[in-house]
């Protein structure tokens, strides 16, 4: 299959990105609750097991490893990275979808008309979508700190002892990038979830 052309004269896509567990998924929703015609969401692929409630083609395309390397092969994604022993990317497909009006809601609801493209990636991610012609705006999103990010890990109980482990050892080196890249990025810290979402809602509309 040939690569699909990314549209690069879209609106430039918004990137949230932070460590699992820190609420990227719960502001996303309240951006599409509050903004209900603007947004699409980007479908990522993965490879892990989808978590109860979770369903293909809405939260991910759940895949396999195999058919995962194939559309690697074929420069299918705009970024994909290895993270916690599962593959995560996002699709040229699925950008495109959103940008020409086929693309979802973050609850799965048809995206239909031109939407700005949301991201929901992992720091090895964002490094490649920095340097893609998408052209991003990137946001990260961090928790106020790692207790209150373990905390919330197991607050939502779907996630292994073992997988909280690695995500609270990733989530350290997700702090640190954030620190170190990008000046004009913008940075976060969800704390009070009101707050926190009034931040993202005029940074995100200062440039629509
Ligand atoms: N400001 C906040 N205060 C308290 N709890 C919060 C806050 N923001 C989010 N939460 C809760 O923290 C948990 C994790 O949030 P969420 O699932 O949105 O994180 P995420 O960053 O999308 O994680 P992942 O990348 O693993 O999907 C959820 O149970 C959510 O309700």
């Amino acid at each position: 299959m040939a690569p699909t052309n990314v549209p690069t004269d879209a609106p430039r896509p918004i990137v949230l990105s932070g460590p699992s567990g820190t609420g990227k998924s719960t502001l996303i929703k309240r951006l599409f609750a509050k903004h209900p015609d603007l947004f699409g969401f980007s479908v990522s692929h993965t490879t892990r097991k989808p978590r109860p409630g979770e369903e293909n083609g809405v939260h991910y395309h759940f895949t396999t490893p195999e058919e995962f390397e194939k559309m690697i092969a074929e420069n299918a994604f705009v970024e994909h990275a290895k993270f916690g022993g599962n593959y995560y990317g996002s699709s040229k497909q699925a950008v495109q979808d959103v940008a020409e009006g086929r693309g979802k809601s973050i609850d799965g609801t048809p995206a239909v008309g031109k939407r700005i493209c949301i991201f929901d990636i992992e720091m090895e991610g964002v490094k490649q979508v920095r340097k893609s012609p998408l052209n991003p705006r990137i946001c990260f999103i961090q928790p106020p700190s790692i207790e209150i990010l373990e905390q919330r890990l197991r607050g939502r109980g779907d996630t292994s002892e073992d997988a909280i482990q690695k995500r609270l050892a990733q989530a350290k080196k997700e702090m640190e990038y954030c620190q170190t890249e990008g000046k004009n990025d913008k940075v976060i810290i969800n704390d009070d979830l009101d707050v926190a979402f009034q931040e993202l809602d005029e940074w995100v509309m200062q440039d629509i």
